[in-house]
């Protein structure tokens, strides 16, 4: 069980978050407000009921929600009200730097304009609370025709982006798909990120490095199915933005206390923790920390692990990283904990 000095100090703590869909941080109240707002209808009577149909079986299960659910994104403003909602959120977790995904082509195949979904949330992160940047996401199950074209709408807003990622649907859509797109990103200066071992075989988390050159794995939990994977990861010092409630909802592990958290800080891997899609699985950045540190046997030093390495993994400039980091050490220094102590 969590006591009250862990809890404060994984609540307190400064950390950055690395793996969250802007579309998934859309609350059912939300959902309803855009929806009255912009004359959507919707399949379900009330918040209570869309909260009700919350109950994932698997990934897929999830998705098809998620995509409803961002149908009622139409203007400017809703992509503004929906990132500021996140980014006032996560400033009371005490999250200083969130990079933040966003797919593009669930909105543009409903005929919202590019530069609509892009200014809206653009205009959050330059009037929000924390410090923020965007991701660009390919939805993998499309083809890889749609993500070029996709890219080609994205170059006008090419500074607005400092990244691309892959998400949705894995299984059946293996990175490698993505091989021509990604290096064109490459090519680009865009940072390089995808979705792999979430529900996908560690094989995909091979050629996401591999093929894509990707410098993050998005979940990657299923590495420590491949040990010889395992090791590499450790090696070469590759990130995974973990996301503990979401593995949870969508059944990658049964329960919390089965998550695989411990194992991969124990390997040596730069694992962080993340929220994934917080509005669907229960919880933003500090409660997915209060739910592992309370299911596993995580000390204080796992804890300033995972905040330092929060701020390793992200893109940050060398120096904003550096002041990052200092306040985690200046926060540790002071947390009266000693590193060792269980909890
Ligand atoms: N957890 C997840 N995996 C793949 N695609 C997603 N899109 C939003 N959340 C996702
Ligand atoms: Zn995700």
């Amino acid at each position: 069980m969590l006591n009250d000095q862990m809890r404060n100090i994984v609540q307190q703590m400064p950390k950055a978050e690395l793996h969250i869909h802007i579309e998934g941080s859309l609350e059912p109240e939300l959902i309803f407000a855009l929806a009255q707002r912009n004359g959507v209808s919707l399949a379900y009577a009330s918040v209570e009921e869309l909260r009700a149909a919350y109950a994932f079986s698997d990934l897929q299960s999830f998705l098809d929600i998620y995509y409803a659910g961002a149908s009622v994104l139409l203007k400017e403003q809703d992509f503004y009200d929906m990132t500021m909602a996140y980014l006032v959120r996560s400033h009371a977790d005490n999250v200083r730097h969130a990079e933040i995904f966003f797919d593009p082509q669930t909105h543009t195949a409903r005929g919202v304009p590019f530069d609509t979904m892009i200014n809206g949330i653009w205009r959050a992160c330059q009037d929000g609370p924390i410090s923020a940047t965007l991701i660009m996401c390919f939805l993998r199950h499309l083809s890889e025709d749609d993500a070029i074209a996709t890219l080609e709408e994205a170059l006008p807003f090419r500074d607005k982006i400092i990244g691309v990622g892959l998400d949705s649907s894995e299984r059946g859509h293996p990175p490698e798909k993505f091989a021509r797109v990604f290096e064109r990103c490459r090519q680009l200066g865009l940072r390089l990120v995808a979705h792999a071992g979430e529900e996908g075989p560690p094989a995909y988390i091979e050629t996401a490095l591999d093929v894509l050159n990707v410098e993050r794995i998005d979940h990657g939990v299923r590495c420590l199915e491949d040990p010889e994977l395992t090791a590499r990861l450790a090696r070469e010092q590759i990130a995974l933005t973990v996301c503990p409630l979401s593995n949870v909802k969508l059944r990658v592990f049964g329960e919390m206390e089965e998550h695989n958290l411990v194992t991969l800080l124990e390997a040596g891997l730069v694992a962080t923790v993340n929220s994934d899609d917080p509005a669907y699985f229960g919880g933003y950045m500090n409660d997915n920390f209060v739910a592992v540190f309370d299911a596993l046997p995580l000390t204080v030093a796992h804890a300033r692990q995972l905040a330092r390495n929060s701020f390793t993994a992200a893109f940050l400039e060398p120096e904003a990283k550096r002041a990052f980091l200092a306040e985690v050490d200046q926060f540790f220094a002071g947390a009266g904990a000693s590193p060792g102590v269980a909890i």
